[in-house]
């Protein structure tokens, strides 16, 4: 029997697809392990509550040891309230005729009084992990609106692209995940993002040498990587949600547990040449449930200008919800 005192855990959007992939691992302990009970609290909107509500049965209805309980609100106060792990997964999707100032608005409308309900009620040890589109920048939102909270806690997840860049590349090399270590994701959750085969290590060398050939990397790697959400969305008729569940188990597991090198969309402090303040992924370090950005790598031309690219992007997207007056 678990002895820890419970986690509270919050996710928002816990009716949509992510959310119904993502309770149960969470509930059965694969977020923070098999010792830690957790409380979850589950925020949506009120359309959705009663479907938030069909998910809670399901919950009880697997008897899992480590729930120590469910709340379902619509009010980010109650549910932001003594969180420990918050996972932003609700955001409002592109719809048809949507310009990206209407998108980023929107969301603006979403993690702005989210922020501040962490700001005003969230435990002294919380993590955020941001899963909701436009990740990076929602993220930037909800930090802006949390100046009580310590920046390093507001973190965008990078990590699905992070592991669908692990599954093609041991495709290639036909070796096992295992064998693949240093895999890194830098700048936006977004098509112009760049999985940097430089830097991943298999067998003892560079990715990048064990592939030996630079077209594939180039012409195949690098866009199957950045457009697979939307590949998946063709093929599935509806977005990443298991894949997406998965990776933010491990984004989380990660972040509290440690590890030596992942990819995490986090503040930047002027690391590599990124605008600090930007939320852009990284390579990163993590133990005693702090990360740190991965220091001292050599970027070359290439890796240089596709990172520049995708920053680039990152630094619009600021400047839009900045002129917005969302942070
Ligand atoms: N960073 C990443 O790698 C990935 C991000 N995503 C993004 O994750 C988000 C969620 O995806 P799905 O679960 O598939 O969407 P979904 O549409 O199935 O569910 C979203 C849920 O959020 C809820 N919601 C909307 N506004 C809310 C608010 N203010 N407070 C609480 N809940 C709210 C909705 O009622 C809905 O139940 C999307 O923005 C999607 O683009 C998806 C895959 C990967
Ligand atoms: O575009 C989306 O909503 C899904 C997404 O982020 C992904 O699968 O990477």
């Amino acid at each position: 029997m678990a002895s820890k005192a419970a986690v509270k855990v919050t996710v928002t959007g816990a009716a949509g697809q992510i959310g119904y992939a993502l309770l149960f691992r969470i509930a059965s302990g694969q977020l923070l392990g098999p010792d830690t009970p957790v409380r979850l609290s589950l925020l949506e909107i009120p359309p959705a509550l009663k479907a938030a509500e069909g998910t809670a049965m399901e919950l009880d209805d697997c008897a899992f040891p480590l729930l120590a309980g469910i709340d379902i609100t619509d009010d980010a106060k109650r549910a932001f309230d003594g969180v420990n792990v918050a996972l932003l997964v609700g955001a409002r999707p592109r719809t048809k005729g949507m310009e990206r100032g209407d998108l980023l608005e929107a969301n603006g409308g979403i993690f702005k009084p989210q922020g501040e309900a962490i700001n005003a009620g969230a435990a002294e040890d919380v993590k955020v992990l941001v899963v909701g589109n436009p990740a990076n920048t929602n993220a930037l939102i909800a930090r802006s609106h949390a100046p009580d909270v310590p920046a390093d806690r507001f973190t965008a997840m990078t990590r699905l692209d992070h592991n669908r860049a692990l599954s093609q590349l041991a495709a290639k090399l036909g070796v096992s995940v295992t064998e693949i270590s240093q895999m890194t994701i830098w700048g936006n959750h977004s098509a112009t993002q760049y999985p940097d085969l430089f830097h991943a290590q298999v067998g003892g060398r560079s990715a990048a040498e064990a592939v030996g050939d630079d077209a594939w990397l180039r012409d195949t790697f690098i866009p199957t990587v950045a457009k697979r959400g939307a590949a998946i969305i063709e093929s599935r008729g509806a977005s990443s949600a298991a894949s997406a569940a998965n990776a933010a188990v491990d984004h989380v597991h990660d972040w509290v547990h440690g590890t030596e090198w992942t990819s995490m969309a986090v503040a930047s402090d002027g690391s590599y040449g990124v605008p600090e303040g930007i939320i852009s992924s990284f390579p990163v370090r993590c133990a005693d449930g702090r990360w740190e950005i991965v220091q001292g790598l050599d970027i070359d031309e290439f890796s240089r200008e596709r990172i520049d690219a995708s920053v680039a992007e990152l630094v619009e997207e600021r400047d839009a919800v900045r002129s917005l007056g969302l942070i």
